[in-house]
């Protein structure tokens, strides 16, 4: 990433000597935002190297945007701040601050670029980078009520450009789940994984739907395969079989319940294991296969139903992940999207999966800040404009 020295750190807005070029540091606040099918998110970097003659200098507005962000946790009725993510000492554009994570449903954006409005969050900001669907889809929106332009990022460069930029800043960034046993939870554990030697490695991005890309140096990446059926498949089946009303809420039902009530496994088919094709007997043999029966029917609870569900997505997207690592000759497989949000059932089926399935040929990794990488990558973005 194009940076200032870190002896040209008040740069904001000015042009700055000693930078190759033109280096014109955007004007603060500093945003990256990502709009997806079901979550918006949104980075904001925070300046914490403020001088007082900066501080001075400073116009009202920009301190209100910065109280209001930092200082709140909920924003209007649905945003939420994942202060657990927050980063602090992080270097940008020469300057050194704090990112801060905040994300929001997509369906309640408009009410977002009413709170945009009302607080005068876009009214310093000079430009606006954003990615996902939603750039394109809210772009008039954005122009007609807050007149700001936003500038279009494409979602899947986003991703790859912040997985690199927030694994450099953060050692303990990618990490793995060690014995994955599904039928012994006890035994896994999460571990730390040097994530400094990448190249190559496969991105499954588990979003609403999924894309899969393989990446094989820090520009070059292809968009190798993708499914339909992903976190929005997931909490969409949830609601219509539980009735639950959020992803917390299908989730922890799912922790509650029993997927083999619903599932059917080899042993309900073969009494045991199919030894010769090395299949055993606790493994699905049919998602939901059971359900077409009255009498297992009347036994299930939604939570049972709910961690199928959970179960049926997950090891959908394990097997396409498996086969695309397969033909693509990759052995790194790294996990990222917001249906991995505080769901280890998932993250432990994945890695159970890439494992067993491979006999330990593939590694499934996980990222702390999981499903925030397009938005980290699109600040980046604005500040390596203005820069190059
Ligand atoms: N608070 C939440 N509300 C809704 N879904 C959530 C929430 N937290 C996690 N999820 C899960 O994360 C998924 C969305 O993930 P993510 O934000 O990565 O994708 P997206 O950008 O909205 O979708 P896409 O990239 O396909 O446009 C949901 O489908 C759901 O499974
Ligand atoms: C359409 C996107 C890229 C939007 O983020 C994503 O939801 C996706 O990759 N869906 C799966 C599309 C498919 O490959 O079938």
């Amino acid at each position: 990433m194009a940076q200032c020295d870190d002896s040209q750190s008040h740069c904001n807005g000015l042009a700055v000597a000693g930078c190759k070029g033109e280096c014109v540091l955007p004007h603060m606040p500093w945003f990256g935002m990502d709009v997806g099918g079901t979550l918006a998110k949104l980075v904001y970097f925070e300046p914490t190297d403020v001088t007082e003659d900066e501080e001075q200098q400073e116009v009202e507005t920009l301190r209100t945007i910065r109280r209001y962000l930092t200082g709140n946790v909920a924003y209007g009725s649905a945003g939420i701040r994942d202060v657990h993510l927050q980063m602090e000492g992080v270097r940008l554009g020469g300057r050194t601050g704090t990112l801060h994570f905040i994300r929001f449903p997509t369906s309640s954006m408009r009410a977002f670029i009413e709170l945009t409005k009302e607080k005068k969050l876009a009214t310093l900001a000079d430009t606006i980078c954003a990615t996902g669907g939603g750039a394109y889809k809210f772009e008039h929106d954005f122009k007609t009520e807050v007149n700001l332009t936003l500038q279009k990022l494409d979602e899947l460069n986003s991703l790859i450009q912040g997985i690199h930029f927030i694994d450099s800043l953060y050692l303990s960034e990618c990490y793995y789940w060690s014995h994955p046993d599904i039928r012994d939870s006890e035994q896994c554990k999460k571990l730390p994984f040097d994530f400094s030697d990448p190249y190559p490695y496969l991105v499954v991005n588990i979003g609403s739907g999924v894309s899969i890309l393989a990446v094989r140096s820090k520009d070059e990446y292809q968009r190798v395969s993708g499914t339909s059926l992903g976190g929005g498949t997931f909490l969409g089946l949830c609601c219509l079989l539980t009735g639950c009303q959020t992803y917390e809420e299908a989730i922890e039902m799912a922790t509650h319940g029993d997927s083999t009530k619903v599932d059917k496994l080899v042993k309900d088919i073969y009494g045991g294991d199919y030894e010769r094709f090395n299949l055993p007997g606790h493994i699905v043999a049919s998602s939901f296969g059971h359900m077409l029966s009255p009498e297992h029917r009347e036994d299930v609870t939604k939570c049972d139903l709910a961690r199928a569900t959970l179960v049926t997505i997950t090891n959908n997207i394990g097997s396409i992940a498996r086969m695309t690592a397969l033909n693509q000759g990759i052995d790194k497989v790294v996990f990222v999207g917001n249906f991995l949000r505080v769901n280890p059932i998932a993250m432990k089926l994945l890695a159970y999966a890439m494992e067993y399935w491979s006999k330990g040929q593939l590694k499934a990794l996980f990222l702390e800040h999981e499903g925030y990488m397009g938005a980290v990558g699109c600040l980046l973005e604005l500040v390596k404009q203005k820069l190059s």
